[in-house]
């Protein structure tokens, strides 16, 4: 069957970034959250095979209009690119996904006269985020009390930002940092941080499609699960009954522990789900009380 608007009609649409750092990521998400299709190589839209919905996949930096406007329904891409697309009041960011995390710095040659973003305005800065920067540099310029052609002077390039400095085309750069391995391989370092980001799931903040709420619920509550499941794992250990207590104030859980005797008098086996960044110094804890057998598991999925 070819692609066309008969075959989309009523379906809930979900932008997913086509290339590019958030692409595999999100893929995993959708399996995670068992949203089934095939996607055809050429084709950016295909057809979700379980639900009444089809996939979309855009650029990135396209995804917040088409939700602004309600082209689409549901979409996931940055925070940073909904602010430099001039969304944010059109779009509603439902869930933070904890991936693609990463900041929007000022970023000048290790080696040179520049040491603050003081001294780098009224100078060429160049950007792939130039209404950010722009913003940014304008509340510098008027706090420095910059005006006409002392002010800072922004330029859009697409990519490789960071290539500008050492070209001479710029003073400054602004770009995104995560592990700091380009910037540094490009002789560059931060001097200030514009904005912290994350990849968000966003929908329309008026939905063309009020047919389509409750299937947006759902699908927003399945991510939920898949990224609840990804930060916490399920602790379980044995330990003597009189320990309760102590146990308990280490390994809360969500609303409380669940807490089971055991055949061995006094003994009590406890699970509870803990913050996967934390379970290291749980489990010392919880060896320092007397715990033994202690057992963790990955969850594939939640809802909580
Ligand atoms: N190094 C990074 N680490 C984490 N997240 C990132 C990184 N770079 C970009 N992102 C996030 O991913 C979004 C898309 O950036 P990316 O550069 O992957 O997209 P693109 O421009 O569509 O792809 P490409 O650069 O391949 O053309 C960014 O707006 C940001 O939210
Ligand atoms: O701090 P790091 O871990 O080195 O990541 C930062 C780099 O990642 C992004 O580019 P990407 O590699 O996605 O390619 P692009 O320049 O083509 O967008 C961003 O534009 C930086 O160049």
């Amino acid at each position: 069957m070819s692609l066309n608007q008969e075959v989309l009609d009523g379906r809930l649409l979900f932008a997913i970034p086509k290339k590019g750092r958030l692409h595999e990521k999100c893929l995993s998400l959708l399996a995670g959250a068992d949203i089934q299709f095939r996607k055809h190589d050429r084709l950016d839209v295909c057809l979700v095979r379980n639900h009444h919905m089809a996939l979309v996949f855009l650029p990135a930096s396209d995804i917040p209009s088409f939700v602004g406007k309600g082209n689409v329904d549901l979409g996931i891409t940055g925070h940073d690119v909904i602010l430099e697309s001039q969304m944010q009041d059109l779009v509603t960011e439902e869930l933070r996904l904890g991936f693609g995390k990463c900041a929007l710095q000022v970023q000048v040659p290790e080696v040179g006269p520049i040491k603050s973003v003081d001294d780098l305005a009224g100078k060429r800065v160049v950007t792939s985020f130039e209404v950010l920067s722009g913003q940014y540099f304008r509340e510098l310029d008027a706090r420095l009390q910059l005006s006409g052609d002392q002010k800072t002077k922004i330029e859009y390039v697409g990519g490789s930002v960071e290539a500008a400095c050492a070209l001479g085309l710029a003073d400054g750069i602004v770009d995104l940092v995560e592990s700091g391995d380009t910037m540094r391989a490009a002789g560059l370092h931060p001097i200030a941080t514009v904005l912290e980001t994350e990849a968000v799931l966003i929908r329309s903040s008026v939905p063309k499609h009020p047919h389509l709420v409750s299937l947006i619920e759902v699908i927003t509550k399945r991510i939920a699960g898949v990224i609840a499941a990804g930060k916490y794992v399920v602790c379980q250990y044995n330990i003597r009954r009189e320990k309760i207590a102590a146990a308990t104030l280490i390994t809360p859980g969500k609303r409380a522990p669940t807490i089971a005797p055991l055949e061995e008098e006094n003994w009590v086996a406890i699970s509870s789900m803990v913050e996967k960044g934390k379970i290291a110094s749980i489990m010392d804890e919880l060896v320092k009380i007397g715990a033994e057998d202690i057992l963790v598991f990955n969850l594939d999925n939640c809802r909580v």
